[in-house]
């Protein structure tokens, strides 16, 4: 068999459109202009790269863009003081902080500063917890968009099986939680499951987040499954830089039913999502209807 390859750069093309579209139509109708602000602590290269292009992606989207970058040994009362503006400010609908931070600032505490109406990140503890008790919450990007493939693909979840690799904040436990919501029977698997390559082979449904370059062969995968690979890996190989996932590509895509690339598969959605989570956040703030499809 060879896998029917996802194609997410595509899919987040259509995401974009459709959020621009919408934009457009709260532009005209209302006069209002979703904003979003991105903050960067410290000027780590590849944090550098993505910042702008989310940025550039907002302001296609007819989006205002607003970057505020901070010295790596910025104060941590100077990072609240800013987000605190933020939270105030009726422009920005909006707040992204690029994690990692530097290690002198307390993330957690940074995090939950945000006004948790303008978290598009979905990382402030009331929006976990709202996703966790399956209210309406602000959705973290990169496993909505996993989501939105995974539902384009296979319509209803309900019933399969989903392997999750990786249990972090940011991507493994919120995957769980919305796979769980839409009636996956969830496993959610890390560096002390034993027997890791034999609960791989349960997912109907296998998503792996781990950070490890192609980690996951082809034999640990069930024939047919859907594999998502969040990975985002630098390597060189062949005295070339290169981008891989968690999953080895070449014998996963010979199991696997469909597999997403890297790149051009989740990486493409994250940034999409994260237009659709400001318009979100911005029709909430102005009591307007909400986009259709494009929330969890
Ligand atoms: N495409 C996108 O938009 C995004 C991609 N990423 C990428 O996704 C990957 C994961 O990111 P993130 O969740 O932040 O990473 P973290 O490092 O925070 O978490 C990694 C997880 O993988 C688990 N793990 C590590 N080694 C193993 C192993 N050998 N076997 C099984 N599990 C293991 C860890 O387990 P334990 O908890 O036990 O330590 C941990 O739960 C990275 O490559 C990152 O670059 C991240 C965000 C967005
Ligand atoms: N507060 C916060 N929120 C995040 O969502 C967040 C973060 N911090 N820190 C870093 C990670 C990583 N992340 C990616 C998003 C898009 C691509 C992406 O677009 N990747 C392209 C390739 C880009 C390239 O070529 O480098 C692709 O996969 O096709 C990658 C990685 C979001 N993150």
């Amino acid at each position: 068999m060879t896998a029917r390859i996802i194609d997410g750069k595509a899919f987040a093309q259509d995401v974009r459109a459709r959020v621009a579209e919408h934009v457009a139509r709260i532009k005209e109708a209302n006069g209002i202009t979703p904003g979003l602000a991105v903050v960067l602590v410290g000027d780590d290269p590849a944090s550098e790269v993505y910042v702008r292009s989310k940025g550039k992606a907002t302001v296609e989207a007819g989006m205002n863009s607003y970057e505020h970058r901070l010295p790596a040994d910025t104060p941590e009362s100077e990072l609240l003081a800013l987000i605190r503006r933020l939270n105030e400010d009726p422009a920005v609908h909006g707040i992204l902080v690029q994690l990692p931070l530097p290690s002198h600032l307390d993330s957690n505490l940074v995090i939950n500063t945000i006004d948790p109406a303008k978290d598009v990140d979905g990382f402030h503890i009331s929006n976990v917890g709202l996703l966790g008790t399956g209210q309406k919450a602000m959705v973290p990007c990169t496993p909505l968009g996993c989501l939105m493939l995974l539902r384009d693909l296979h319509g209803s979840l309900a019933g399969m099986e989903a392997v999750v690799v990786g249990r972090s904040n940011i991507v493994g436990k919120p995957m769980a939680q919305l796979l769980l919501g839409d009636s996956c029977t969830v496993t959610i698997a890390h560096s002390r499951t034993r027997d890791l390559p034999d609960v791989c082979r349960r997912g109907d449904i296998l998503v792996a987040a781990v950070g490890r370059p192609e980690m996951i062969p082809g034999d640990w995968i069930k024939p047919g499954a859907t594999v998502i690979d969040v990975g985002i890996n630098r390597i060189e190989r062949d005295g070339k830089k290169r981008l891989v996932g968690d999953v080895d590509f070449e014998s996963a895509a010979k199991v696997a039913g469909a597999i997403t690339p890297v790149p051009g598969g989740v990486g493409p959605m994250t940034i999409a999502c994260l237009l659709a989570n400001t318009l979100t956040a911005c029709c909430r703030a102005h009591g307007l209807r909400e986009p259709e499809g494009l929330t969890a």
